[in-house]
């Protein structure tokens, strides 16, 4: 291979103005064309010396002054003889030196990651190692760079080894049962549980090909929710900047905006999305659309819900999220403590001591104290998961009206949008026995919000989404109580979503297995386990057939059995002179 390929050169720096920009020749010819640019370098230099040398253009003008380095065959990086330019970074310079490079050609330009693809063809190193290499070009987080940086040194390899060598001396002693009976006798007795632990080790593997992608590309999480729940307030607080226009007015956000974060190493894409509501403008509807759309190619949507959101409001937002995973958290929580007051039904009340703590007596909205009645036909509904229990201490089933100070200066769009949701609250009050509260009817907008007292209208849901099929009734989640206002609660959110995200462990840890490593690594599963049946129903010959179809599918991983399209593949996705 060494001798037959032709010599390539590339620049092996970003093509920018840079302190210093580098020329790389890798192949047969590279010294020869490398001493013509640097003809003080002489004839058989030292390996690995940096030599300071002029470099020339044909006349033997001197174009600048640089540094000339050699490895020879096969003590290089691709395995063959490799000369370094390494010159001023001026990108205009460097176009110079390098189509001198090119000149009576000995050399030829470099495909996209040829170099590496020549240490992968010499021996140098491995196909994981060198999807490493692209990793670790690639990776834009902390986690991301330790992780390919492991993946760099050998650990998905290790693993990997540890997973083909046992399978191939497994392969070797059913062989050997099969072709010489009698020399071999016995070595395939074990193997049906030989092959189940090879078998859990892939699978482990595979399990990790999630993490992988995550580190490789980071996770990404969307704020979503009705109208004006204060998403774009929030993701600003998130992202530490004012990206989002954030107004008054609901559907203020129209397009999906995008921010970039790194949250303990870990690389986050933030989405800010358009608000949700059911009857949008024209221009906003587009909105929607999108937000939906986004929502299902999300790692985890959060759903801003604002003080006061029904059961089924809730349940309806996230519905929109499809099967994507949903954290909900109620917004604006600095209006839900410092407004919000515990409303009692009439009966309860009746029950209830003065100066009771557990139960504050005053619901208010500006100041006008408030009762709400039992609602008339209000079924009591533990099918929602909602048990109303009378009783002073049970402030479960207590529901707390939260006013919103502010309201005469709401935009009128954003007034009728709250009388909307003020119907539609009313309509759902079939679980909910509540009053329509007025803070100012003559000036004002109906405002009001009613929302059940803490751990109660995500409970269903939460087990719902997050305990399926668990049966009993596991504690409610909690529900991360934040203000985008005033940063209340968005240290804690962070943590609640990373873990959401990431679980415990350190990102940097993860061996980053890919989609290709875990396609080849769930072949290699699916032949383990169809060996594993034939161990106990099928002929020896049928097991060793198996085997080896996992054998081959593991040879993928570290390029032994890689065919050539997918060599071409994987180099494909490196940058020129890489
Ligand atoms: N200037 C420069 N910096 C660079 C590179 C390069 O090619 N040039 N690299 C390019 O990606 C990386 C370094 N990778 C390298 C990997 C192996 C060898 C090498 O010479 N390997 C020989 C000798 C090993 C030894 O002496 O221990 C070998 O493997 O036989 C060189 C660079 C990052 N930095
Ligand atoms: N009190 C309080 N007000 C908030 C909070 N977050 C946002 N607001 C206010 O609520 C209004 C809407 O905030 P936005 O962040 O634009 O809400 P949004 O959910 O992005 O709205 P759309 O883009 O229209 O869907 C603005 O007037 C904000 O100042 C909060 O945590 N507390
Ligand atoms: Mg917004």
């Amino acid at each position: 291979m060494t001798s037959a390929s032709p010599t390539i050169v590339a620049l092996a720096t970003a093509p920018t103005a840079g302190a210093v920009g580098i020329i790389r020749l890798s192949g047969p010819a590279a010294l020869e064309v490398g001493r013509r640019l640097a003809p003080g370098v002489p004839p058989s230099p030292t390996p690995r010396h940096a030599y300071l040398a002029s470099f020339v253009d044909a006349h033997g003008r001197v174009l600048d002054e640089g540094l000339f380095l050699y490895f020879r065959a096969p003590a290089s990086f691709t395995g063959e003889d490799v000369v370094e330019l390494q010159a001023h970074g001026g990108p205009r310079l460097l176009r110079l030196l390098l189509e001198r490079t090119l000149e009576e050609g000995l050399a030829r330009l470099a495909t996209p990651g040829e170099f590496t693809r020549r240490a992968f063809l010499n021996g140098r190193i491995d196909l994981t190692r060198a999807e490493a290499v692209a990793d670790l070009v690639a990776a834009d987080s902390e986690s991301a760079v330790r992780a390919a940086a492991a993946g760099l040194s050998g650990a998905l390899t290790g693993r990997v080894r540890a997973l083909e060598e046992p399978l191939r001396e497994l392969h070797a002693d059913l062989e050997g049962v099969l072709n010489f009976p009698d020399e071999a006798e016995g070595a395939d007795e074990d193997a049906e549980s030989r092959v189940q632990a090879l078998r859990a080790q892939a699978e482990a593997l595979i399990a990790e090909a999630g993490q992988g992608r995550l580190v490789r590309r980071g996770a990404r999480v969307a704020m979503f929710g009705p109208v004006n729940a204060g998403k774009s307030t929030l993701f600003n607080r998130l992202v530490g900047e004012a990206r989002a226009l954030v107004d008054d007015e609901p559907g203020t956000t129209r397009d999906a905006l995008e921010a970039r974060v790194e949250w303990n190493g870990l690389g986050v894409t933030l989405f800010d999305t358009a608000g949700l509501r059911e009857t949008p403008g024209r221009v906003e509807a587009l909105g929607i659309a999108r937000t939906r759309e986004l929502l299902s190619g999300v790692d985890l949507a959060v759903l801003v819900l604002p003080p006061g959101t029904s059961v089924e409001d809730a349940e309806r937002w996230r519905d929109e999220a499809g099967s994507t995973p949903v954290l909900m958290v109620d917004g604006k929580c600095d209006v839900a403590s410092s407004h919000s007051r515990v409303r009692e039904t009439a009966d309860e009340g009746a029950e209830r001591k003065r100066g009771d703590v557990s139960a504050p007596s005053v619901p208010t909205v500006d100041g006008k104290r408030g009762v709400a009645p039992p609602h008339p036909d209000v079924p009591e509904t533990p099918s929602a998961g909602v048990e109303r229990k009378r009783g002073v201490e049970d402030t479960s089933s207590v529901w707390t009206v939260a006013g919103k100070s502010g309201v005469a200066s709401l935009h009128p769009h954003a007034r009728e949008a709250l009388a909307e949701d003020a119907e539609r609250s009313h309509e759902v009050a079939g679980i909910t026995p509540m009053r329509m509260v007025m803070s100012d009817s003559s000036v004002r907008s109906p405002r009001f919000e009613v929302e059940r007292k803490r751990g109660d209208v995500s409970a269903p849901s939460e087990r719902k989404a997050d305990a399926p099929g668990a049966s009993g009734t596991p504690p409610p989640l909690p529900r991360p109580r934040v203000s985008g206002l005033t940063g209340e609660g968005v240290e804690a959110l962070r943590e609640v979503l990373l873990s959401r995200l990431w679980g415990a462990g350190t990102p940097s840890a993860v061996a980053l297995v890919s989609e290709r490593h875990a396609d080849a690594l769930r072949r290699a599963s699916e032949a383990l386990s169809r060996a594993e049946s034939a161990s106990r129903l099928s002929t020896l010959e049928v097991v060793s057939g198996e085997v080896a179809i996992a054998l081959e599918a593991l040879g993928e991983l570290s390029g032994t059995s890689a065919s050539e399209a997918l060599i071409d593949a994987i180099f494909q996705r490196f940058c020129i002179g890489k």
